[in-house]
C-alpha cells in the first residue's frame, strides 16, 4: 500500500467577502502535495496568494475569508486523514493540530512571540499546552530546543525577553517555539526576508538541518528564487491566486515552461549574466487586482507570447514533464508556438 502524503491540498479556492462588493476569489483551484522530509516552496510576486494558501492550512485566515471549495487532507503518520478545510478554526481538533502537528514561522518573530514574557516561559507554555509535562521537564526541553537552534548559553537565554535578543536570535527563538512539539509540517512564511544575507544563509542552513533531524515536511513561502534554489525540493509558482507552474525544483529551473516563471528567472541575477554584462529584465507591468480578475489567463497583460484565447479562456493544467505541470495556452493550443516556451 502506498503511504498517503502528509498533506494534500485539493482544488482549493479561498474567497474574501466584503460588505459592499462581490466576494473576491484570492486563490483558486490550488493542488499541492507535501511529503515528510521534503520542502515545497511557494513563490510569486506580492499579493499572489502565497500567505493566504499557507494560512488556510492552519485555519488562520481573516474573519472575512472562507475556503469556498476543495479539501485540505492532512494524514499524520499512523493516524486517520482529517480534512482541515472542513474543521472550524477554533475547534478542539484544529487546536490539537495547530502549533503541535503543524506549526508556522513568520518574517517578523514578534508576530508569534509575546514581548512581555521570557522566551523560555513562552516555549515551556507551548510544550505544556500539548503535552503532559511538568514545568521542570518542559524547561529542560526548552533549553535543549534553544541549544538545537544555535542560541548560545541556552539556559540563561531562556530567561531573556525577545527585545533583549538580536534579530537573528529572535528568529531562532521563534523556530525553537515552532519545533517545541516536533511538528510533522513546518510552514515558513518569508522567514528570512527581513534578515541580512549572512544571517539569512545561517537560518536556511538551520532549517535544512532541523528538517533532516526531525524528518518534517516544510511549506516555504518566498518571493526569492535564490532561496528556492537553496531550500526547495519542489516549487509551485503562483500568479494572482493560480498555481501557474509546479514541479521538481531542478526540472522547473532547468526548463521553466510558463512565461511568468521564465520572466521571474530572467529577473534574478546570475554569475553568467553578470559575466556577459547582460541586464536583468524586471517583469514589466503589475499584477492585476483580484477584484478585476481577467476572464482568461491572469498573466495575459504582461505576457510577451499572449495570443487569441489568452484574454478570455483560462488555460488548463498541462503535464509538461514528469511531475511537472503548467497552465498556458501555448502548451496546448498550438504546437508550433509551444516551441517558443521550450
Ligand atoms: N482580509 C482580506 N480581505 C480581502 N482580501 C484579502 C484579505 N487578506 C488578503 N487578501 C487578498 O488576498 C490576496 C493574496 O494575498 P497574500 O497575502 O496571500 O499574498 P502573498 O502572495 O502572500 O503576498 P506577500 O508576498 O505580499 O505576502 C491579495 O490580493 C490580498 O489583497
Amino acid at each position: 500500500m502506498v503511504d498517503k502524503p502528509l498533506l494534500k491540498i485539493e482544488d482549493v479556492e479561498i474567497a474574501f467577502s466584503s460588505p459592499d462588493e462581490a466576494d473576491i476569489v484570492a486563490v483558486r483551484q490550488v493542488d499541492l502535495t507535501l511529503t515528510a522530509g521534503k520542502t515545497l516552496c511557494l513563490v510569486g510576486e506580492s499579493g499572489c496568494g502565497k500567505s493566504v494558501t499557507a494560512r488556510a492550512v492552519l485555519r488562520l485566515l481573516d474573519q472575512n475569508a472562507s475556503i469556498s471549495r476543495g479539501r485540505i487532507l492532512f494524514t499524520p503518520p499512523g493516524e486517520e486523514t482529517v480534512d482541515i478545510g472542513a474543521l472550524k478554526s477554533d475547534s478542539l481538533s484544529m487546536r490539537a493540530i495547530r502549533g503541535n502537528k503543524i506549526s508556522m514561522i513568520f518574517q517578523e518573530p514578534m508576530s508569534s512571540l509575546s514581548p512581555v514574557h521570557t522566551i523560555g516561559d513562552q516555549i515551556d507554555e507551548m510544550i505544556m499546552l500539548h503535552e503532559d509535562l511538568k514545568p521542570k521537564e518542559a524547561r529542560e526541553r526548552t533549553v535543549s530546543l534553544l541549544d538545537q537552534v544555535g542560541i548560545p548559553g541556552p539556559r540563561e537565554r531562556a530567561d531573556t525577553y525577545p527585545f533583549q535578543l538580536s534579530g537573528g536570535l529572535r528568529q531562532r527563538a521563534m523556530i525553537a517555539m515552532a519545533l517545541a512539539c516536533t511538528p510533522n509540517l513546518l510552514i515558513a512564511d518569508e522567514p528570512t526576508t527581513a534578515l541580512d544575507v549572512t544571517t539569512q544563509a545561517q537560518i536556511l542552513d538551520l532549517l535544512k538541518k532541523l528538517q533532516d533531524d526531525y524528518g518534517m515536511a516544510m511549506l516555504f513561502i518566498t518571493h526569492d528564487l535564490g532561496v528556492v534554489a537553496e531550500i526547495a525540493d519542489e516549487v509551485a509558482v503562483m500568479y494572482l491566486g493560480d498555481v501557474v507552474e509546479q514541479g521538481d525544483v531542478f526540472e522547473v529551473f532547468r526548463a521553466p515552461r510558463h512565461p511568468y516563471t521564465q520572466a521571474l528567472m530572467r529577473s534574478i541575477p546570475t554569475m553568467a549574466r553578470k559575466a556577459d554584462r547582460q541586464r536583468l529584465s524586471p517583469i514589466k507591468g503589475t499584477v492585476p487586482s483580484a477584484k478585476d480578475r481577467p476572464q482568461g489567463c491572469a498573466f495575459t497583460s504582461r505576457c510577451p507570447h499572449a495570443f487569441e484565447p489568452c484574454p478570455t479562456v483560462r488555460p488548463e493544467r498541462t503535464q509538461v514533464g514528469e511531475g511537472h505541470v503548467a497552465r498556458c495556452h501555448l502548451l496546448t493550443q498550438d504546437t508550433t508556438r509551444a516551441e517558443e516556451l521550450a
